[in-house]
């Protein structure tokens, strides 16, 4: 396992073409994510999804035109940024996203702004997949370590279903519980439309051995390191 951490194939000088160029990935993400959700839900008749499946065939042999071989990693751009736009969570190109957006609300605190869980996410009849869940909680979950500085893997990952969460909006938010040298505990929920919590989530985060040499060594305070090019302890 490498870090996966690469330069973007399409550095992009100019600021504005850059925000232009990535406006037009997420723009068809959402179209493919449309084409998803209508693909789950739709009635039309047989002739109708034959050709539209023919046509959808087509679209695919355009875009594998020019297409990575393999994922996307972590890429670095010109302007100096990390992309990580092919996650499944938050990731701008992949349309599989709900998406989410999290952002750091306080001191070691985030959530995911309020977002929509349509049929493509159905598990008990008209409810969120109790995994789809999972992978929320671990995306916002696991955005806490990365703001206080200590991104880790998650080692582990428990979830208390409380009751249904509907499909339609839901929300996001985590915080920090504890930290211990390279582990943190975080802990969070997940919300439904009303603002009820549905599921609650205790989350273990550890900066992975060949990770640590980039972070400098951890003390008991989140976000406090020494000079990144100390390696840790036990690095
Ligand atoms: C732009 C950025 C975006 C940032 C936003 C990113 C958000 C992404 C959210 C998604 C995250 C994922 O899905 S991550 C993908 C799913 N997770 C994985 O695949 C992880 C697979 N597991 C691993 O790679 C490894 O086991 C690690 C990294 C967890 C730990 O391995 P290691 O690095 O070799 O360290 P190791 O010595 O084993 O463990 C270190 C310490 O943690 C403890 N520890 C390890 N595992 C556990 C465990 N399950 N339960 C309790 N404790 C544990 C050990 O006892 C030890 O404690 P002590 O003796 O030091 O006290």
């Amino acid at each position: 396992m490498t870090a996966g951490t690469y330069p973007s194939p399409e550095p992009v000088e100019d600021p504005e073409a850059l925000r232009a160029d990535e406006a037009a990935y997420r723009d068809l993400a959402d179209a493919v994510r449309e084409l998803l959700d209508l693909t789950v839900r739709t009635r039309v008749d047989q002739p109708e999804r034959a050709a539209v499946a023919t046509e959808v065939r087509a679209l695919s042999a355009r875009l594998s035109a020019r297409a990575q071989d393999g994922p996307l990693g972590l890429e670095t751009t010109s302007d100096g940024r990390l992309r990580d736009h092919g996650n499944p969570m938050v990731g701008m190109r992949n349309p599989v996203a709900p998406p989410l957006t999290v952002r750091q609300t306080g001191e070691g605190e985030a959530a995911a702004d309020p977002f929509v869980l349509g049929a493509a996410y159905e598990g008990p009849p008209g409810h969120v997949h109790g995994g789809i869940i999972a992978s929320v909680l671990d995306q916002v979950l696991g955005t806490v370590p990365a703001i206080v500085g200590r991104p880790g893997m998650t080692a582990y990952l428990n979830l208390t279903y409380r009751r249904p969460t509907p499909l339609g909006q839901v929300s996001g938010r985590a915080r920090v519980a504890g930290t211990d040298g390279w582990k943190t505990t975080v802990t969070g929920e997940l919300l439904d439309a009303d603002g009820q919590v549905t599921v609650e989530a205790e989350g273990l985060f550890v900066v992975p051995r060949w990770a640590r040499q980039y972070l400098g060594t951890p003390t008991g305070d989140a976000g406090d390191f020494e000079a990144p090019a100390e390696a840790g302890p036990d690095a």
